[in-house]
This record gives structure tokens, sequence and C-alpha cells, in this order.
């Protein structure tokens, strides 16, 4: 299986550096390594991270986003080799920089199959943003919004809950497909990253087992036992995608003797080989992960089952 990588990204100053350490302190003893990068000569964010990850790498030559992707690929290479591997890898990318080319990068199926993307997470500074509603409009801020597949609105803290509703308010209005989490000092919900175990529908007649706690989101789980068309689910999916903060799970399109892995984070869908299913496992096993109240559980369940051959 493919190590998740998350990458973090954001503006100069909303938290990223705050935001890893955060999920470096929640690890619950998974290996995590992180990778920064940082302006100038001194890490700072390194400095910042030192002590709370099993592999802190910093990339001290500048920007990643251009010139210095290779180097990020070395990097990503190294500390795939370490024994053992880290089980998640965090990837800070610099305040000033455009992240749409190195998810581009990430993406290269060559990387994919060492190291996954599994989430772009882009912090936005409460505060900044009730102070200067008109940073929206930038080029790269914009462009950070753009290419998180969750918008974590952080400093909330700093802000009246008037300021809070009307900046969430501007962020959904510009980006209603974004999952935007509200947040203080970089505190993120674990159970949407690195979780990467396939979901646990153990059987039919079973309720779904909801290890997900998330307070504001809920989860919704199909089970099936025919294979799926590949076209219909491909169009379901592309319509659920605007309502989703995650969906997983496992399935076999017609035509096909293997089970897949299916992950969907934001816009983006991918399928993996799956472990073969758990004796008395429905052949279809999947669980969506929403804000509360965007998914009509009757509604979903009759699009999935018109996905059925
Ligand atoms: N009040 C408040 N301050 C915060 C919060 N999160 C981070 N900070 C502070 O904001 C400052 C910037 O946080 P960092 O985590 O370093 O931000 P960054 O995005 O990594 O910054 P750069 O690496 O310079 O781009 C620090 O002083 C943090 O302590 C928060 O939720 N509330």
């Amino acid at each position: 299986m493919p190590v998740p990588v998350l990458l973090v990204t954001g503006f100069l100053g909303a938290g990223k550096t705050t935001v890893i350490n955060a999920l470096l302190a929640a690890a619950q003893g998974k290996r995590l390594a992180a990778v920064v990068n940082d302006f100038g000569a001194i890490n700072i964010d390194a400095e910042l991270l030192a002590g709370s990850a099993e592999g802190i790498v910093a990339l001290q030559n500048g920007c990643i986003c251009c010139t210095l992707q290779g180097d990020l690929l070395r990097t990503l290479s190294l500390l795939l080799r370490q024994d053992p591997p880290p089980e998640g890898i965090v990837i800070e990318t610099s305040g000033v920089s455009d992240p749409a080319e190195i998810v581009r990068s990430l993406l290269d199926p060559v990387i994919w199959r060492e190291a996954a993307l599994d989430a772009v997470l882009c912090v936005a500074d409460a505060r900044a943003l009730a102070d200067r509603p008109t940073a929206l409009e930038e080029a790269l801020l914009l462009s950070q919004l753009r290419s998180g597949d969750f918008i974590l609105l952080n400093k909330s803290d700093a802000v009246t809950a008037d300021e809070l509703a009307a900046v969430r308010g501007r962020l959904s209005a510009l980006l209603p497909a974004r999952t935007v989490l509200e947040t203080s000092h970089g505190a993120v919900p674990r159970d949407l990253f690195f979780n990467e175990e396939p979901p646990e529908v153990p059987d039919r007649s079973a309720p779904p087992a909801s290890r997900f706690t998330t307070p504001g989101f809920e989860t919704l789980s199909w089970t099936a036992d025919r294979p799926l068309s590949p076209a219909r689910f491909q169009l379901v999916v592309s319509r659920l995608a605007p309502l989703l903060a995650r969906a997983k799970g496992v399935l076999r399109f017609e035509g096909q003797e293997r089970p897949m892995l299916f992950q969907m984070v934001g816009e983006r869908a991918t399928f993996g080989a799956a472990p073969p299913p758990p004796p008395g496992a429905a052949e279809v096993r999947l669980v969506f992960i929403a804000e509360n109240g965007r998914l009509r559980e009757d509604a979903l369940r009759a699009m999935l089952n018109g996905c059925l051959v």
C-alpha cells in the first residue's frame, strides 16, 4: 500500500506549522514524517517541529513550488526508504508558493505507487480574512484555497462569531464544493486525515460500524452484492463530490474479477488494489462522510442502487 501524503498549504502565518504540530501530537503512535519548507537560511519551521515527529526533513534551498520539486521528490524517496518507513507523510508548502504544481507532481503515477496524495489541506487565517476580505481576490491565496480539498479556517478564537460566519459565508460562496472546517490552534479532526483503513462494514445485517466521531460530520454506509457499472458510478460520484468530505470503500466493477479500493477526497477519486474481503463481507462496501445535513440518505441510496448491474 502506498504511504498517504497530506499536503498542507496556506498563506504566510495562517497556521500551517501549528496544524502540522497538532497532527503530529495526535498521531497516536502512528509514524508520521514531516517535510517542511522555509524561505530563508534558518529553517524555523523545522525547528518548531523538531522533536515531535520521527522524521522531519527541511528543504533548505527555497520554495518547493517550482525549481525544487526534484528536491522534494528525492526527499520523499529517502523517507520511503527509511526502515521502518513512515505510515504517513505531511508536506508543508511555503506560504508564498502556489501548490498547484506540487499537486501535479504528486499525482505522477510513479510517485503515486509509493506515496499517494491523500488530501490537500489549505489553512486559512480567519482573523486575516475578517480584517481584509479583499484578500480572497488575490491570485495566490485563491490558488491555495482552490487546491485545498479541505479548507481549515484557523484562528477562530481570534474572531467574533459574526466575523467567523461572514468569512465562512464568503468562502462558501467562492468555493461551494469545499469542506470548510473551523478550528483554532491548528486542531484538525483526526478522523479526516491519516485514517486510511478500509471502512468496516462487516456484514449486511449489522449496523455499519462508525468509528468516525468528528462533530459536525456524519457517515452513511452502503453495501451491495453485485458489481457496479463504471459509467453510472462515475456519474454518481461526480454528482456527489460537491456534497462529500470523503468517500471510501471497496467495490467491484462489471467485467472485472478483482475488487478495488476506492477513495475520494474533494473532487479527486482514486482506485487501487483492494485487500481480500473479510469472510461474510458484502462485495461492495462504501462509506460516505459529509458535513451534517448535506446528504439525503434515501436519495444517496437510490443513486447508488441505480449503479448496480
Ligand atoms: N490566536 C491564534 N493564533 C494562532 C493560531 N494558530 C496559529 N497561531 C499563531 O499564528 C502564528 C503563525 O503560525 P504558524 O503555524 O507558524 O503559521 P505558518 O502558516 O506555518 O507560517 P509560515 O510558515 O510563516 O507561513 C504563530 O504565532 C502561531 O502561534 C490560532 O488558532 N489562534
